[in-house]
C-alpha cells in the first residue's frame, strides 16, 4: 500500500476516537513519559502543539513548562521545510502558522538549538514494528532528525507520541525517513533500540 493510502487510513482511525478517548490516551501517554528516567530531573523538552485529532499535548506541555523547560516547533522562515524550536515562557506571544498550528512568535533569544534539547516529542500519523514513522508529509521531522540520525546529537532522545490505533506492522519507508528509537502509546512504551 502506498504512503498516501496509509496516511489516509491512519488519519481516519484517530479521527474516529471520541474526545473522552483522546483525553484518556493523553493522560496515559503523559504518565508513561513522565516516569522515564530522562524526565526525573529538570531538563529541556521539545514538544508539539497538538491540533485536530493528534494525541493531545496541552496538559502535558503545561506540566513540562512548569517542571522542565519547554520548547515548541516554529516553521523556519527562510530554510523551508525545516523547524526551529523556541522556548515557551509566560510572556510567549502566539501566532498561527500556515497549517493553522499555533506557534511561539519568532524571537531570536528564544531559539533553543537542537543540541540543547534532551528529549524531543515527535507527532506522528503512523509507526511500525521497526519505529518507522509516517508524518503529515512535509518531511519536517525527517530533516530535524537527520543530524541526530548521523550521530551528531548524541544527547537528544527523540520519542514519538501516538494512539495505539496508529500502529501498523510495516510502513513503506524512504531513504530520508528517520526511524524513531521509541514511541509511547497508552498501552506501552515501544523501544526499538537494538
Ligand atoms: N502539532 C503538530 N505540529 C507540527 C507538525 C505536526 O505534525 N503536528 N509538523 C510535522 O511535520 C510540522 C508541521 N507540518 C505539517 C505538515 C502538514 C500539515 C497538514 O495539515 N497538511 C495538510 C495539507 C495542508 C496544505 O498542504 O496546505 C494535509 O496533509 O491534509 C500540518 C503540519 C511542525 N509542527
Ligand atoms: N533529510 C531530508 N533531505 C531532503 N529531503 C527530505 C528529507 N527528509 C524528507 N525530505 C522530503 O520531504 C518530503 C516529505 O517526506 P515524508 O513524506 O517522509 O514526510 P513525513 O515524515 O510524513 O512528514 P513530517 O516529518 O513533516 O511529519 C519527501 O518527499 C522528501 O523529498
Amino acid at each position: 500500500m502506498p504512503r498516501q493510502q496509509f496516511r489516509k487510513q491512519l488519519l481516519a482511525a484517530r479521527q474516529a476516537l471520541s474526545t473522552a478517548e483522546r483525553e484518556a490516551a493523553a493522560q496515559q501517554v503523559s504518565d508513561h513519559l513522565l516516569a522515564l528516567p530522562e524526565l526525573q530531573q529538570s531538563t529541556t523538552v521539545g514538544s508539539y502543539y497538538s491540533v485536530r485529532a493528534e494525541l493531545p499535548t496541552q496538559t502535558l506541555n503545561q506540566q513540562l513548562q512548569l517542571q522542565h523547560r519547554l520548547a515548541l516547533p516554529v516553521l523556519h522562515p527562510i530554510s523551508l521545510q525545516h523547524l526551529l524550536f523556541l522556548k515557551v515562557h509566560p510572556q510567549t506571544r502566539w501566532q498561527a502558522n500556515t497549517y493553522n498550528i499555533p506557534e511561539p512568535q519568532l524571537r531570536c533569544p528564544d531559539i533553543v538549538p537542537l543540541s540543547a534539547l534532551r528529549v524531543l516529542l515527535v507527532p506522528l500519523v503512523g509507526f511500525d514494528a521497526h519505529g518507522n514513522r509516517l508524518g503529515m508529509g512535509g518531511g519536517f521531522y525527517d530533516r530535524t532528525l537527520a543530524a541526530w540520525h548521523q550521530g551528531l546529537l548524541p544527547d537528544l532522545q527523540p520519542i514519538g507520541l501516538a494512539f495505539d490505533c496508529q500502529y501498523v506492522e510495516a510502513l513503506p519507508h524512504a531513504p530520508w525517513d528517520v526511524p524513531l528509537p521509541r514511541v509511547i502509546t497508552p498501552a506501552k512504551v515501544w523501544d526499538f533500540r537494538g
